[in-house]
């Protein structure tokens, strides 16, 4: 799914053009049209100028990686085979634009939400210097579920925000599915996802770390605990959020933040950026997952009710489009902050 996302975000982008697909050995050989037969599940069709590409076998690296700049790397393996695969790509001088979690916790490697962390990025000198190259280096983006919370909660970090609850509401696309994949969720709600906890309690605390020796020293607050639904959606992941902070903001100020926050992919006109990072809706019904997702073309962080709270300070509702800003269209947002920023040399 999230690979079809790539395809279908670089079907025109002004700066990068697709020239090869690798997949498994199963499918190298094939033609990327016969390769998704019957397993496209985007509204879009497939675009033209990759229908002709010949997928080829991403093991082998130094073949595939000889015909681009660099790569876009969204697989299905064990974490060892993908940290190991990742490497010998970057160890032959082309950066890697990770969707996996498999290096998201290499110290040396930066995990970056654009508008939040850029500054992360300064580690990949360090991480060169370890894989023995001046050109390559792996950079990923973090679970699609933080995007739902933490650009909300990241606007309001002056206030020192001490204990978070978010709760998600997570689409079926997240799994990699639609509804004729996966039958059972229809009319349907499952209170778990593997692993998906984990990484929304503790993948905020690496984006609001540090860079100290050239590596990312993860955040110590706020404390956060989450509880990840999968619920019978598309697209679109949802969460609630309590939070309560040191020094507690007016609602007056949370909203202003909201407003005002701009990161360095707005400050740079990038051709992913949203023009408005996050969007406040007034309407006690809404964000909704079907009219809000989309915001920004899928890029944009939708927020609602922001309200006080008996317990916490606020409660406050917030929606990300999980394979576009949460997968897909956030990493092409890094790859097109490397470029800007000259760790990426595409022609
Ligand atoms: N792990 C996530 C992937 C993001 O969309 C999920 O299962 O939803």
């Amino acid at each position: 799914m999230v690979g079809q996302r790539f395809v279908q975000l670089l079907d025109g982008h002004p700066w990068f053009q697709v020239t090869s697909i690798a997949a498994s050995k199963s499918s190298a050989g094939k033609t990327y049209e016969e390769s998704v037969q019957g397993r496209w599940k985007l509204a879009t069709p497939i675009p033209d100028p990759v229908k002709s590409i010949v997928v080829q076998d991403a093991s082998q690296v130094e073949k595939v990686a000889a015909e681009v700049d660099f790569v876009f790397c969204a697989v299905d393996m064990k974490k060892n085979e993908i940290q190991a695969l990742e490497e010998a790509y970057a160890k032959t001088g082309t950066p890697v634009i990770s969707n996996n979690s498999a290096h998201r916790w290499t110290p040396d490697v930066p995990m970056v939400i654009p508008e939040i962390n850029p500054g992360h990025m300064d580690v990949i000198a360090a991480q060169r210097k370890r894989l023995g190259t001046s050109s390559g280096f792996i950079a990923v983006k973090p679970n699609c579920s933080i995007q739902s919370y933490v650009p909300a909660l990241h606007a309001l970090l002056d206030y020192k925000p001490t204990h978070v609850v978010a709760s998600t509401y997570q689409a079926i696309s997240g799994a990699g599915k639609n509804f004729t994949d996966w039958p059972d969720m229809l009319d349907n709600v499952i209170p778990y996802i593997g692993g998906e906890e984990e990484k929304s309690e503790q993948e905020p605390l690496r984006i609001w770390g540090s860079v100290a020796d050239g590596e990312i020293v993860k955040a110590s607050s706020p404390l956060i605990t989450t509880q990840c639904i999968r619920v019978p959606v598309t697209d679109g992941h949802l969460a609630t959020v309590f939070a309560s902070f040191e020094n507690k903001p007016a609602k007056d100020e949370i909203l202003d933040r909201w407003r005002q926050f701009k990161g360095r992919p707005q400050e740079l006109r990038l051709p992913s950026a949203p023009e408005q990072f996050i969007t406040y809706f007034e309407e006690d019904n809404r964000p909704q997952t079907k009219l809000d997702r989309d915001i920004e073309r899928g890029m944009g962080v939708s927020v609602g009710r922001l309200r006080e709270d008996s317990i916490y300070d606020y409660k406050f509702v917030g929606l990300s489009h999980n394979t576009l800003r949460g997968a897909a269209g956030g990493a092409v947002l890094i790859a097109e902050l490397l470029k800007a920023e000259g760790y990426i040399q595409a022609i």
